[in-house]
């Protein structure tokens, strides 16, 4: 059943991007209920062309939605809240207002202190959620309903796995989820590169990477394997695995990656 009230969107970005284009597509939002705001005319005009929706720079007419999705930069916030507030106060509030953000590191007491008369969701969502195999992991904060919770789980349920969680893990998990296709997409990048440097063109190559991650993936996740077993089910003795395993040891992959998401767990604790 489509979504019944009006969703307001702050920021269209990529992310807001990757989780309502899939919602359209389903039906699950409709376009018409949409109200979206971004920063400048010229994108308002460029997005409206290309997804037929109201798109402007006029935040209040998001603001006064039931439900926000909140998806400007962490640095941004204190720019889009004054607006907020003076959408509450120009119309009797909805029942139970809802914002829904997904900024990276902003915990549900600094939203709710800078959205008061709302009640706030932390949602951690990941760009695979545009091909529908998304990650989305949330928090409640005080006084979401459980008919809001139904409606929010859904709609992320719509473009993946949703995973409820407490708080504090939501940074490790962004870390992991959401900055992760970025570290992955480096490795992907990195072996294709490998494969031209061996005599591939490169779009077979890049195409090769993929398939080769996607069914590795696939693989872990259909037979339950550790990822230790896998490696053992490919390297043979003195073979071609081992060779390329030893190089990979050798310049300290596992450190390098185990590094980067603490990195990413310790920016998102930052943005805080
Ligand atoms: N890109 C990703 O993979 C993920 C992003 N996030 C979070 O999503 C949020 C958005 O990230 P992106 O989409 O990558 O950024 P983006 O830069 O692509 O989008 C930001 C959007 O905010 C709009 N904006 C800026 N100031 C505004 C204002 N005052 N009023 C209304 N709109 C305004 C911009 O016009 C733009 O549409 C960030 O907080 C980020 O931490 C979370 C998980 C993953
Ligand atoms: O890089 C960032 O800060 C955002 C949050 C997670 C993925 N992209």
């Amino acid at each position: 059943m489509p979504w019944s009230e009006t969703f307001g969107v702050v920021g269209l970005g990529r992310m807001a991007r990757a989780l309502l284009l899939p919602l359209l597509d389903s039906g699950l939002v409709e376009r018409s209920a949409v109200r979206a705001a971004v920063a400048t005319e010229a994108s308002a005009q460029t997005l409206a062309g290309e997804l037929g929706l109201q798109v402007s720079t006029d935040a209040a007419r998001a603001w006064s939605a039931p439900v926000v999705l909140l998806a400007v930069k962490p640095q941004q916030i204190e720019a889009v809240a004054p607006a907020a507030a003076q959408a509450l106060s120009a119309a009797a509030p909805a029942h139970e207002p809802l914002l829904i953000s997904v900024l990276a590191g902003v915990p549900l007491w600094r939203l709710q202190a800078l959205f008061p008369g709302r009640a706030c969701v932390r949602a951690v969502p990941n760009t695979p959620a545009l091909v529908r195999s998304g990650l989305t992991g949330l928090s409640w904060g005080e006084g979401v309903g459980e008919a809001r919770r139904g409606e929010v789980r859904q709609l992320f349920a719509q473009v993946g796995e949703v995973l409820e969680l407490p708080e504090p893990q939501l940074d490790p998990f962004l870390a992991l989820t959401s900055s992760g296709p970025a570290f992955l997409a480096l490795v992907a990048e990195s072996m294709a590169d490998g494969a031209v440097a061996a005599g591939l063109p490169r779009p077979l190559a890049s195409h090769l990477a993929h398939r080769t991650m996607a069914g590795t993936a696939a693989l872990l996740q259909g037979q339950e394997l550790h990822p230790g077993e896998l490696k053992d089910m490919v390297t043979s003795p003195a073979g071609t695995t081992a060779a390329g395993l030893r190089e990979l040891e050798r310049a300290g992959l596992r450190s390098a990656l185990i590094e980067a998401v603490l990195a990413a767990a310790e920016r998102s604790r930052q943005l805080a």
